[in-house]
């Protein structure tokens, strides 16, 4: 149980957010890969980050923490070990997805398991390709445990079902170690951190409109990343200042790739105060300063081709809607039903028990706006986000909101709370 009560606080000051979770899982995997010394600056320390860490340690690469700074010395993926026992994912979807990929074209056997939460969820989007690619995968109704029979693959070229960053980056990881060009078509801009990233190794990727390709058996080379700070971390202080009267906060050193920051698009269309600098480039990626100020709020409509980029904020979105001057509708964000909990459920119950006049749509959320919200008891399902979102709205109700479990947090902010009291100023 964990109470939260920031009624009359205000959010004013300059705040870092911990490494991107996204960037952070993909250095680890790109840098197991490559052959020789790679350095990672500010690498995520979370339960999900390490979970991938703990992955390639068990496939022999020698990994080093020194805080936030990760040590990987690897002799490349052609020297990668069976591991002596199942790989535990724990939480972590990104984890299981993108490492799915990197198993299936490796001569010997893995079993993937996880939390009940990651036992949920669907599979058979990265399980699909990988098969078309000849993978040998065996699953419980394409869910984990899965156990993969590694062997040599053929490529192909695959148009993603769903938008989703985890399936590209799966069957392109396959495409790396597979003979021959691999291509994946998506319909709609996702997550590009992987793409990006491969040339950091020495690595090439082709895009051409929609499509991405790579050629299979390439060296990759060692190198050093330094991972900006996380957006959707971050987007929990942008929610709660721009909602919260008074505030005004700073956010630096913030990873800023436009396939990330549609939160802050959407919060713009509805007349937030933010402002971005880019201020510079850490490899191929964008990194700035956010200023947010409090602002009046109005609705706004949210079309498919941009809900990937700010799909981890849907719930914070749900949040800020109850704040704004009339009705929105949050649609084609059924990808919500498929997180760590279900998400658009979750996020209704709790809309619901804070006294926000919400309605849940087949494919969405409508939200009564300027909605005087209540402290209540949070079910966080054990879902991060969600218990994030809780927090932030103990800004905004008049009693205390009680959260049955914070702990989750850890998965991808364990310093959640000691950002939030180093920014909430009594007014
Ligand atoms: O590739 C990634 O790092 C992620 C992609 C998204 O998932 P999907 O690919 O399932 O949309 C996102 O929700 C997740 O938090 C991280
Ligand atoms: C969906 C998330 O992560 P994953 O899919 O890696 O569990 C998330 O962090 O919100």
């Amino acid at each position: 149980m964990k109470k939260i009560d920031f009624n009359g606080a205000a959010l004013k000051g300059n705040l870092k957010v911990p490494g991107d979770k996204s960037i952070s899982h993909r250095a680890v995997m790109l840098g197991s890969l490559a052959k020789g010394h790679t350095r990672i600056h500010n690498f995520l320390q979370s339960e999900d980050s390490f979970r991938t860490v703990e992955a390639f340690r068990s496939l022999g690469v020698q990994i080093e923490k020194e805080q936030d700074v990760l040590d990987i010395y690897s002799d490349g993926w052609g020297l990668f070990q069976a591991p002596t026992s199942s790989l535990d994912m724990g939480n972590s979807g990104t984890t299981a997805r993108l490492i799915s990929g990197i198993l299936v074209a490796l001569p010997f056997e893995t079993t993937l398991i996880g939390d009940d939460s990651l036992c949920r969820r669907p599979m058979n989007r990265i399980i699909t390709p990988l098969i078309q690619m000849g993978a040998n995968i065996k699953s419980h109704n394409n869910r984990l445990p899965i156990t993969i029979n590694g062997r040599n693959l053929f490529p192909i070229n695959y148009t993603l079902p769903v938008d989703s960053a985890q399936v590209k980056s799966a069957v392109l990881l396959a495409g790396l170690l597979t003979e021959g060009k691999t291509a994946v078509t998506e319909k709609n801009p996702t997550r590009d951190h992987t793409e990006r990233m491969l040339p950091m190794f020495g690595g090439e990727v082709n895009k051409h409109d929609q499509v991405l390709s790579v050629h299979g058996k390439q060296r990759l080379q060692h190198t050093s990343i330094s991972v900006p700070g996380d957006i959707s971390s971050a987007s929990f202080w942008i929610a709660a200042a721009s909602i919260t009267p008074e505030s005004h906060l700073t956010i630096k050193d913030v990873g800023l790739n436009p396939t990330r920051t549609g939160f802050i698009d959407v919060l713009k269309r509805m007349g937030a105060n933010i402002k971005t600098d880019i201020t510079r480039y850490e490899g191929e990626e964008l990194v700035g300063d956010i200023h947010v100020k409090y602002s009046h709020l109005k609705p706004t409509s949210i079309y498919q081709h941009e809900v990937a980029s700010f799909i981890d904020e849907v719930p914070l979105l749900a949040l800020v809607a109850t704040q704004a001057e009339g009705t929105m509708k949050i649609k084609h964000v059924e990808e919500l039903k498929y997180k760590e909990s279900n998400r658009l459920e979750a996020t209704f119950e709790m809309l619901q028990a804070l006294n926000a006049n919400v309605t849940l749509l087949e494919d969405g959320l409508q939200i009564e706006g300027k909605s005087n919200l209540v402290g209540n008891q949070i079910n966080t399902y054990g879902d991060h986000r969600i218990a994030m979102v809780g927090s932030i709205a103990g800004f905004i109700t008049n009693q205390t909101v009680t959260l049955n479990d914070a702990a989750c947090i850890n998965i991808s902010y364990p310093t959640f709370f000691d950002n939030l009291y180093q920014i909430a100023k009594q007014m």
